[in-house]
């Protein structure tokens, strides 16, 4: 099959890592990686590093490496990890590349990721997905992971469920990825979204730390909040979410390495030009406004970060 890796960042540089270092030994597929410039290029010239515990030989090299998905050839499928404000950039392109038969798994944050490619992509099987991984760009092409092993869980397109899609399974699962398959994945990407979208706003706004969240009261309060408010729109939509979803939001948290911070801590106090703010606080907004459900605490933290933002720039 022909798999192709779009944004080898943190997450694509991850699970990419390892689905084609353990292609390099089966020659199963051909895998390409499309990466950016300087990604581009140092991958091209060096291969894909990834500095973890989990790997001895921290290089891969993949069957092809593009600048452009343009240059992408008949995919069967496709791994979109990018942030969100590409996402639709890379739809738009793919929709020049792709065929109706391949398939789109998007490995990023959000709860609406799957409906933004849905309009763009319109007949494609899309498997939603989450994933759980402590990882960073160290330098374009060299992405460093800390702590646990990540965690995908991927679920069936609920418009595509009976499409064949054993063969991805097989692929990750002898790329030794640590995944769960499910026929709907809807309420594991909402419980990875009360996590993310909590710990995200608050280590943004206090650029702490996954830690500094669960041990510092005020955090821990504001992180509550704002969980309880996404807790209440879940419902609304119907989303079956565990009552104990808080207190087990925390415990996940803990099980990160010690400091760990959160992509959009990260993003927002290094001041990129994006991020994925929106992703996370305006999405709740807009939520909580489409189903009435009132958002003061989510409201509050967005203001706070963009004000803060902008007596940064
Ligand atoms: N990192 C983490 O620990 C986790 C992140 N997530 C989520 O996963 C998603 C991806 O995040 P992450 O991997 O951290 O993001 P990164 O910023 O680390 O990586 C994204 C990569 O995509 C590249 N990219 C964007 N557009 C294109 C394009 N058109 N062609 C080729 N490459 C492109 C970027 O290139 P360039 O470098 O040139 O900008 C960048 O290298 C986000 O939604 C994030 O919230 C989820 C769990 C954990
Ligand atoms: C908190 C973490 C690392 C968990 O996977 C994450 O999703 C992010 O930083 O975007």
């Amino acid at each position: 099959m022909n798999i192709s890796i779009i944004g080898l960042g943190g997450v694509g540089g991850y699970f990419g890592f390892k689905i084609n270092q353990s292609n390099e030994k089966s020659k199963k597929h051909h895998i390409s990686f499309v990466g950016r410039t300087e990604t581009y290029r140092n991958i091209k010239e060096k291969g894909l590093q990834l500095l973890s515990s989990e790997h001895e030989n921290n290089v891969t090299i993949p069957n092809a490496v593009y600048q452009n998905i343009a240059e992408i050839k008949n995919p069967d499928l496709v791994l979109i990890c990018v942030k969100e404000y590409d996402l639709e950039n890379v739809c738009k392109q793919l929709n020049e590349v792709i065929t109706d038969d391949c398939i789109i798994l998007p490995m990023m944050n959000g709860v609406d990721i799957y409906d933004r490619i849905r309009k763009v992509l319109p007949n494609n099987t899309i498997l939603s997905s989450c994933v759980y991984v402590a990882s960073h760009i160290k330098q374009k092409g060299v992405i460093e992971h800390k702590g646990k092993a990540g965690k995908l869980i991927y679920g069936r397109d609920p418009k595509h469920f009976s499409k064949n899609v054993d063969w991805i399974e097989t692929m990750i699962k002898d790329s030794g990825i640590n995944y769960e398959f499910k026929d709907d994945a809807l309420a594991d990407i909402w419980t990875k979204f009360i996590f993310i979208a909590s710990f995200g706003l608050v280590t943004a706004k206090y650029n702490s730390s996954m830690t500094a969240v669960c041990t510092d009261k005020k955090q821990k309060q504001e992180a509550s909040e704002i969980m309880e408010e996404i807790k209440l729109i879940a419902k609304k939509k119907n989303i079956t979410i565990s009552e104990n979803i808080i207190n087990a939001t925390f415990e996940k948290a803990a099980t990160f390495p010690v400091g760990a911070p959160t992509s959009l801590q990260l993003d927002i106090n290094s001041e990129k030009k994006n991020n994925e703010l929106e992703l996370f606080a305006g999405a709740i907004i807009k939520y909580g406004a489409d189903f009435n459900v009132k958002c003061p605490f989510t409201q509050k933290i967005y203001t706070e970060i963009k004000t803060a933002s902008s007596h940064r720039s």
